[in-house]
């Protein structure tokens, strides 16, 4: 069996998060693995605690498991400031990390600062050359290039600038767009829109750890890049559809609407 390894924050509301990750690969039937980097309390009102993992013992997680097994993909999300974020460059690095997904996690859904904004650039420096594609949503995108993306052409623009930063490939998400949802990747030499018609659910939460989990579950299984985003499109499509009514506020989609 194939085995990918998130390194995320966990999310005490299984939407998002380690949690959605995990269920996640499963849904795609990749063995998963998993190094936290933070524990939040959150539910899918909001984020109410966060606690960072001291990064002597993230380190110590990613190293233990690459000892142990082969990977063949890596997924990373919420990685909260930059001592973490140099952790867990040095040790993809010592360990010849291949397949990486890089979801630049910034802020919550419902509106918490999850990457300490003085570590953007941090994750540029570091994270950025090791990733074989970044998947930022709209407002990372704008953070990111410093310029506003308000359509499919802008987001293109923003891609060629992601790209030229010193990712391999880019998927900047069309969730937050005010049209239907298209995802536009770029990987240096040709361009590729995944389109999606919106969904009128109030149950997002966790759709960009999803989708850039399916991303890594594909690229494990040894399908093209190009191949893995347009079943990672489809997968969150389907998980969104099908998405679970619980709590009181944002709810989770539906990992496994292809089982039950
Ligand atoms: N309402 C929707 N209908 C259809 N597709 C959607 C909808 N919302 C998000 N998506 C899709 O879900 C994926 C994740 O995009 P999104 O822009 O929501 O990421 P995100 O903001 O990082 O998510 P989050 O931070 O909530 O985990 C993309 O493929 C996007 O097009
Ligand atoms: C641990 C963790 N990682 C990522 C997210 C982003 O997900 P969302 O934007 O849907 O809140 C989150 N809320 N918590």
């Amino acid at each position: 069996m194939k085995t990918a390894l998130t390194i995320a924050g966990s999310d005490s509301g299984g939407g998002a998060g380690i949690q959605a990750d995990l269920k996640t690969f499963a849904a795609f039937q990749v063995f998963g693995l998993s190094a936290i980097t933070a524990i939040t309390a959150q539910n899918t009102m909001g984020v109410f605690a966060v606690q960072e993992v001291k990064p002597e013992i993230i380190a110590a997680q990613i190293d233990c498991l690459f000892e142990d097994m082969d990977i063949d993909a890596v997924k990373i999300g919420m990685v909260s400031d930059t001592e973490i974020i140099k952790t867990i460059s040095a040790a993809l690095k010592r360990n010849n990390a291949g397949n990486v997904v890089l979801d630049p996690v910034m802020i919550s859904k419902s509106g918490y600062k999850l990457l300490k904004p003085e570590a953007i650039e941090e994750l540029i420096r570091s994270l950025f050359p090791l990733a074989g594609v970044l998947t930022p949503n709209l407002v990372e995108a704008e953070e990111i290039t410093g310029q506003k993306i308000k359509n499919p052409d802008d987001m293109q623009t923003a891609a060629e600038k992601i790209h030229a930063m010193g990712v391999k490939a880019v998927v900047i998400k069309g969730g937050h767009l005010k049209s239907s949802p298209v995802d536009v990747f770029y990987d240096g030499s040709s361009f590729l829109s995944l389109r999606g018609e919106f969904i009128n659910s109030k149950n997002t939460h966790g759709t960009g750890c999803t989708f850039s989990s399916a991303i890594a579950a594909c690229l494990a299984q040894g399908k093209s890049l190009p191949e893995a985003v347009t079943e990672a499109k489809e997968y969150i499509t389907g998980a969104i559809q099908n998405s679970l009514d619980i709590g009181k506020g944002v709810g989770p989609t539906h990992h496994f609407y292809k089982f039950y």
